[in-house]
């Protein structure tokens, strides 16, 4: 049977799962957003079918419902659903970064109509709207879902089968456990990046050639401070108690390696940084967990036209498929590192041999 969804907020993560729910032939998907142009961009990209103009009446016919506005608003929305006169079941669904207030309030619901069921697709951008969505955003991508007690398998599994075409994967945690495990893992290094940022401009008045030496470190570990500010201060403010836990932590950790630096302890920082090595290192990056599952392999290439072509010709000669590539920006203006990945290690493995063949340098991480 045909189902009807409605999608509120068409910005970067409402607007790529509606690019990405639209490839399902039979569901039908409305949208809605206070800003008009998203809504325009959102019908001109295919990603709705038509924009739900009376927002009651298109939630009292649909199915499921996704909320995908700023956290705040997307509490308001839970609450505002409390007094609708529903006549059918409403799976209803958000993808906020902190689900503790979020939850709270859909425990408060009374309409017994409404399932409500948490979401949070472990993907992003620092870029933000709808002319930054993508139906892929989510690809191989950890999608957390947070229903409450009384929702049932059925519910949940309705709700994944919508999602199916996000290509995310789903784990099931309660509320305090995922905002302690997104503080520790997202929003604290996220607050850690910004603060770098402003360290590094204050110095830049006394070194204005500070922003030329930022190379491949400083920009890999501050990107998502380019983010969109009105969100993430929304997320701090959401997750507030434990980013102060965090940062009260991480300042007692720093007094702590500054010690040593000042009693001159070089095992002690030597093992401090070899301890970290060894847990980064750690990370699921080739069996499937937090982080997406690919293999990758980094190439080096000269920072000229026509490059880039050479190495993705190889590959599509030999009939292998590349999941993603990326340029990491560092040793600017001289070399380029790509970063290749690929489904499978036998792909991984051929692709190396191939490009080594070729007498590129290829490197993999073990
Ligand atoms: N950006 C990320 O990396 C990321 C990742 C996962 C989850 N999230 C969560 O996704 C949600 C949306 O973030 P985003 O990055 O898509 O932001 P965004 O700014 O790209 O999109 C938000 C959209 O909501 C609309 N909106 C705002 N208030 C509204 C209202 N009252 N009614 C209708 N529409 C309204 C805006 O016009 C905008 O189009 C947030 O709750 C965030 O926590 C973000
Ligand atoms: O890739 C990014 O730019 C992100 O910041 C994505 C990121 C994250 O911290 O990993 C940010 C917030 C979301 O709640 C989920 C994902």
């Amino acid at each position: 049977m045909r189902q009807r969804v409605t999608i509120i907020g068409l910005g970067l993560i409402g607007g790529s799962l509606a690019l990405s729910i639209r490839k399902h032939p039979d569901v039908h998907v409305l949208g809605y957003d206070k800003n008009n142009e998203s809504v325009e961009q959102a019908l001109k990209a295919g990603a709705i079918d038509e924009e739900a103009i009376d927002l009651e009446k298109a939630i009292k016919k649909s199915d499921i419902l996704l909320l995908a506005t700023p956290i705040s608003k997307t509490i308001e929305y839970i609450q505002w659903l409390d007094g609708l006169s529903l006549n059918k079941t409403l799976i209803v669904s958000d993808v906020s970064s902190v689900k503790g207030n979020v939850i709270e309030a859909a425990e408060s619901v009374r309409n017994p109509m409404v399932r409500f069921i948490g979401g949070h697709p472990m993907a992003g951008s620092h870029k933000h709207g709808f002319q930054a969505a993508k139906a892929h955003l989510f690809e191989n991508a950890i999608y957390v879902l947070t229903p409450l007690e009384h929702v049932s398998e059925g519910e949940i599994e309705q709700l994944q089968q919508l999602l199916f075409p996000t290509n995310a994967r789903f784990l099931l945690f309660d509320r305090k456990a995922h905002d302690e495990m997104t503080a520790v893992i997202s929003h604290f290094p996220h607050l850690i990046a910004s603060s770098l940022v402003q360290q590094a401009r204050k110095w830049h008045s006394k070194h204005p050639h500070l922003e030329d030496l930022a190379a491949g470190g400083f920009r890999d570990i501050t990107r998502i401070a380019s983010s969109n500010p009105a969100l993430w201060k929304d997320i701090f403010f959401q997750n507030d108690r434990l980013l102060q836990q965090m940062l009260d932590d991480w300042i007692r950790e720093m007094q702590q390696v500054k010690e040593m630096l000042q009693s001159n302890e070089q095992e002690a920082v030597y093992d401090y940084l070899v301890e970290a090595k060894a847990f980064r290192d750690g990370l699921p990056v080739k069996k499937r967990g937090a982080i997406p599952a690919f293999y990758d392999i980094y190439v080096d290439i000269e920072d000229q036209p026509g490059s880039l072509h050479q190495v993705v010709a190889y590959f599509s000669d030999q009939q292998i498929s590349i999941k993603n590539i990326e340029i990491l920006e560092m040793r600017e203006g001289i070399t380029g590192v790509l970063r290749i990945s690929f489904q499978t290690k036998a792909e991984q493995r051929k692709a190396c041999r191939i490009l080594s063949d070729n007498g590129y340098e290829v490197h993999i991480e073990e």
